[in-house]
């Protein structure tokens, strides 16, 4: 079988000064009255800088695809992609699970990269709206395909470690494009899918 390998097509990485990061860490840390002389908390700061680049760094990858010779034409859906993201608001992160169908065209995707492309868009400062729509938008345009459908269903710590506290509280978001679109029965059954047992493991 041949193997395809798109470029990812990444945006290139922001500049980045890990120095720089763990100084302002200490700064933020000392002006909210934490004594970073105490041991306990000597490398917090460091660590604090490296978590949050971490948390801002996608995994390198290739967009594997094959050649769809089994002329398949249903839905390919995988669900239940754990996620974690920062909002762009609090960086704070949310957390959940994202469904995604398509509707292959000429050729099939590499299942591990549906988790892949959500981490690309994930690990970066997000509204949860604007992270599906860019993972719908990329899976549309680099797969060629005639339908993609996203749903995200996450919990925003922002929400729920502070502020409103509502705790447990989820949110909902959805892209559909092409045939998911605008095929009632494709999205009713995307849609069947994503609320039936199992879709999201409790
Ligand atoms: N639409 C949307 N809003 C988000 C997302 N993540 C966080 N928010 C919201 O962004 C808003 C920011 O509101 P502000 O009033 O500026 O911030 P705040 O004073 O910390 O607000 P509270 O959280 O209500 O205490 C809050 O209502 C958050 O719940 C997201 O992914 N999408
Ligand atoms: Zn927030």
């Amino acid at each position: 079988m041949t193997i395809a390998q798109l470029p990812a097509a990444r945006p290139a990485a922001p500049p980045r000064n890990m120095e720089a990061a763990e100084i302002a860490a200490a700064e933020m840390l000392t002006a909210l009255g934490i004594d970073l002389s105490e041991d306990a908390l000597a490398a917090t700061p460091g660590r604090m800088a490296r978590a949050l680049a971490e948390m801002l760094t996608p995994s390198e990858f290739t967009l594997t695809t094959f050649p769809n010779d089994q002329r398949y034409h249903h839905l390919v859906i995988e669900r239940a992609i754990r996620f974690r993201s920062l909002c762009e608001h609090h960086l704070l992160p949310f957390v959940g699970h994202a469904h995604i169908a398509y509707l292959p065209g000429k050729r099939i995707l590499g299942l591990s990269k549906l988790a892949r492309v959500v981490e690309l868009h994930a690990h970066r400062p997000q509204v949860q709206e604007r992270l599906t729509q860019q993972i719908a938008d990329y899976l549309e345009k680099e797969l060629d395909c005639r339908g993609v459908g996203v749903v995200l269903d996450a919990e925003h710590m922002c929400m729920s470690a502070r502020g409103v506290r509502a705790d447990g509280a989820t949110t909902v978001t959805m892209a559909l494009l092409g045939a998911l679109r605008d095929d009632p029965a494709l999205r009713a059954e995307f849609m069947t899918f994503t609320t039936t047992p199992g879709a999201v493991p409790r």
